[in-house]
């Protein structure tokens, strides 16, 4: 029996930078994303019906809104072929963590079915399916750093010069996307909102790779909003700056806070020492960037 396994990484936002709202209630953004070591992975199984499972943490879907099942159901009608597919999920990406666990998931299960179903669909296809699933579906399909415009899902890779290193909190409990970028329009409800731009600084100090300089400009405007959700997350981002990260954001819509370290070792001693701390309920280690969704 055929089984495709396909590992997908989780993300970071290096810059956030979110626009006015728009008709659509969606916002137009520069969205830096960055693929980093932390990942799911879903296996396809030929099944009669469409499952799914789920190893790991509780609060994920097993039902049609679980987005793996989602991308699976899209490939299917599109391709004209039926959802005959068990698709397990083994997720190490926290849930409803601003890390895109869910979009990574959909993302897997794109490739995952492509392969088992033999559909060949184009790069640009998946592409295109991924972003009717979710905004962030794209990136993970691609990985990398790769800046997106729009919904954040009109994809331009970047270089980036060597390896990151990071340190990412988890939190206990998510925060809902919707519910954080209602909170940044109510928290900038007074003010003119300015259209967003990509960050020279951060542009350039992807090129050099210096950790000193990415972490100068990493910049996310929807970390006032998480804070305003959960204020317990000043404290979170300030005791990695304690600890010595030269750089400390809340990742994407949050809660989980993630913090940039100077080398591989100085991320170990980081880990270490934010353990230490009540602020997470786990921390983890990780680099950057890494591929996206791929069979292996
Ligand atoms: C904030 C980000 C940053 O990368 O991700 P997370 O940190 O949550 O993982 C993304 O913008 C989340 O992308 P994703 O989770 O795919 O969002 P979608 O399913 O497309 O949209 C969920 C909801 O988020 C809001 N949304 C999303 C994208 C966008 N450009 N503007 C928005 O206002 C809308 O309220 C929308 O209904
Ligand atoms: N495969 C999945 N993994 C995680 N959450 C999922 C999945 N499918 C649907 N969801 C739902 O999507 C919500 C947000 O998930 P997730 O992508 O992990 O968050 P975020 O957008 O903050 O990164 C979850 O609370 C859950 O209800």
């Amino acid at each position: 029996m055929i089984v495709t396994t396909v590992r997908v990484p989780a993300k970071v936002n290096l810059q956030l930078g979110v626009g006015p709202v728009r008709d659509d209630g969606y916002h137009d953004l520069v969205n830096v994303f960055h693929a980093v070591s932390l990942f799911d992975e879903v296996t396809a199984t030929p099944a009669p019906t469409l499952t799914i499972t789920v190893e790991g943490p509780a609060g994920v879907p097993t039902g049609p809104d679980n987005l793996a099942a989602r991308a699976a159901l899209l490939l299917a009608s599109h391709a004209g072929v039926e959802p005959r597919v068990a698709l397990h999920i083994r997720k190490d990406i926290p849930v409803a963590g601003g890390m895109a666990g869910g979009s990574a998931d959909a993302a897997a299960a794109l490739v995952a079915c492509d392969a088992l179903w033999e559909t060949g669909l184009s790069r640009e296809t998946l592409l295109g399916l991924g972003a009717r699933i979710g905004s962030d579906v794209p990136f993970a399909l691609l990985g990398g750093t790769a800046v997106g415009l729009g919904r954040g899902e009109r994809l331009t890779s970047l270089e980036a010069a060597g390896e990151f290193h990071w340190v990412f909190g988890y939190a206990d409990g998510g925060l809902s996307t919707p519910a954080v970028y209602a909170e940044c329009d109510r928290l900038r409800a007074h003010e003119p909102v300015p259209w967003p731009v990509v960050s020279d600084d951060l542009m350039a100090a992807l090129k050099t790779g210096d950790p000193v300089a990415l972490g100068r400009a990493l910049q996310n405007d929807l970390q006032p909003a998480a804070l305003s959700l959960r204020p317990s997350l000043a404290a979170a981002l300030e005791a990695g700056t304690a600890a010595g990260a030269v750089g400390a954001l809340v990742s994407g819509s949050g809660p989980t806070c993630a913090f940039l370290a100077s080398s591989a070792s100085h991320a170990s001693s980081l880990a270490s020492a934010l353990s230490d701390t009540a602020h997470f309920a786990s921390v983890r280690q990780a680099r950057g960037p890494v591929l996206g969704a791929v069979v292996v």
